[in-house]
C-alpha cells in the first residue's frame, strides 16, 4: 500500500524475484498505463505487479506492506480496517506519530490489535532497491515465528533481510536517524564543516540510544542496520530528502514542500516524548525549533555549543 518511491521500489524488487505483488495507489492517475510512479519516474513497473486503487483487489494476500508516510499510517489503518485487520501488516515507514507519539509498529498494535504487526527498516534508498543494487534491511516482529516467515518472504537475491524481535528499537532507529540527518544537512548547508557533521552524528546517536533505552529497546538494535546503518547513510548522502531538507535550511535556500521529509514532524514528536519522559535530546529539540523556524542556525549552534561540559 502506497505507490510512492518506497512502495514502488519494494513492489518492483519483489515481483522481479517472482513474488505475486499487488501495488495499491490512493490515486492511480495514469500509473496503470504508464507503469511508472511519479515519485520514481525512472523505474518501469514490471507486468508482474498488479496496480490498483481498489484495495479489495489485494485478494487473499496475507502480507501487506504499508509504505505510506508515518504521519498518515494511523488514518490508513483506520480507513481500511475491514481489509487489513486479519492480515500481517509490515510498516515500511520511518517516523513517530505526532498525535500518539508512537512508532509504526506500536501504531499498528494499538490501532488494529487483531493484525500481526512488523516493521521493515534500515539503510535503503528506493532508487537503489528498484535498480536491484545490494541492500540490507531489518525486519522487526514481536513474534519470532512470523518474523522468520517474513524474512523469507521479503528477502531476494539482492535484498538481504535480517530479523529481530525488538520492534521498538528498530522503529526508533529508523525514525530518529531522519532527525539527525536534518541536523547534519543544516551543518553542511551552513558551511560548518565535516567535523561538525561527525560530532552531530555521534552525539545524535547518543540521543537515539538514550531514548531507545528509556523506552525499553535493546541497545544492540540501535547499533545495527536500523540505527547506526541508516544513520550513516542518511547523514552523508544527498539522495536523502531529510539531509537535503537540512542542507536547504542551513543554506537559507528554498524548501521543496512536496517531498516526504519524515524527520520534520518526528523531531517535534520526539522532543515531546523527551520532555514527557525527562530525557535530554538537545539535537532533536534544536532540529524541531529550526524546522518550525523558531530559531536561526546561529542560535541553534550556540544552543548546542553552550551546553554544560560533560563526560562522553
Ligand atoms: N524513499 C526511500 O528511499 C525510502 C522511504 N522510506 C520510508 O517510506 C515511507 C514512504 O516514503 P516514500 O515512499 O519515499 O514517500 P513518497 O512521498 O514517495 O510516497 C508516499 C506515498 O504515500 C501516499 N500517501 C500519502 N498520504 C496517504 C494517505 N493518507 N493515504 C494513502 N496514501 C497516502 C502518497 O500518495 C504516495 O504515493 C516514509 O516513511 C519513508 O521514510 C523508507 C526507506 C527508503
Ligand atoms: O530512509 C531512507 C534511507 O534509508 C530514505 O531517506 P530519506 O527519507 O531522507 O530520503
Amino acid at each position: 500500500m502506497g505507490a510512492g518511491a518506497f512502495g514502488t521500489a519494494l513492489a518492483v524488487a519483489l515481483a522481479r524475484d517472482g513474488r505475486d505483488v499487488t501495488l495499491w495507489a490512493r490515486d492511480l492517475a495514469d500509473m496503470a498505463t504508464t507503469r511508472r510512479s511519479h515519485r520514481l519516474p525512472d523505474v518501469l513497473i514490471p507486468e508482474g505487479v498488479t496496480i490498483t486503487s481498489h484495495l479489495p483487489d489485494a485478494g487473499e494476500a496475507d502480507t501487506v506492506l504499508l509504505a505510506v508516510p508515518a504521519q498518515t499510517l494511523r488514518d490508513v489503518l483506520i480507513a481500511y480496517e475491514d481489509v487489513l485487520r486479519s492480515r500481517t501488516l509490515v510498516a515500511c515507514c520511518k517516523g513517530i506519530d505526532l498525535t500518539t507519539l508512537t512508532g509504526p509498529a506500536a501504531t499498528i498494535a494499538r490501532t488494529l490489535p487483531q493484525a500481526t504487526g512488523a516493521i521493515l527498516t534500515g539503510p535503503s534508498f528506493a532508487a537503489d532497491i528498484a535498480r536491484g543494487l545490494p541492500t540490507a534491511l531489518t525486519l522487526a516482529c514481536g513474534s519470532a515465528r512470523t518474523g522468520l516467515a517474513l524474512q523469507e518472504t521479503l528477502s531476494t537475491g539482492t535484498l538481504r533481510v535480517y530479523r529481530t524481535t525488538d520492534t521498538i528499537g528498530a522503529e526508533l532507529g529508523g525514525a530518529l536517524k531522519n532527525v539527525i540527518a536534518i541536523a547534519c544537512g543544516v551543518a553542511i548547508g551552513a558551511g560548518l564543516g565535516d567535523s561538525a557533521r561527525a560530532a552531530l552524528m555521534t552525539r545524535g546517536f547518543a540521543e537515539m540510544q538514550r531514548l531507545a533505552a528509556a523506552l525499553g529497546a535493546d541497545p544492540q538494535t540501535l547499533a545495527g542496520l536500523s540505527g547506526l546503518g541508516d544513520l550513516a547513510l542518511t547523514c552523508t548522502s544527498e539522495l536523502s530528502r531529510n539531509y537535503r531538507f537540512g542542507l536547504a535550511l542551513g543554506a537559507g535556500a528554498s524548501i521543496d514542500t512536496t517531498l516526504t521529509v519524515e524527520g520534520a514532524a518526528t523531531s517535534r514528536a520526539v522532543t515531546r516524548l523527551g520532555h514527557e519522559r525527562g530525557i535530554d535530546l538537545p539535537i532533536c529539540a534544536v532540529v524541531a525549533a529550526l524546522t518550525d523556524r523558531d530559531i536561526s542556525v546561529e542560535t541553534a549552534l550556540q544552543t548546542l555549543l553552550s551546553r554544560p561540559l560533560k563526560e562522553e
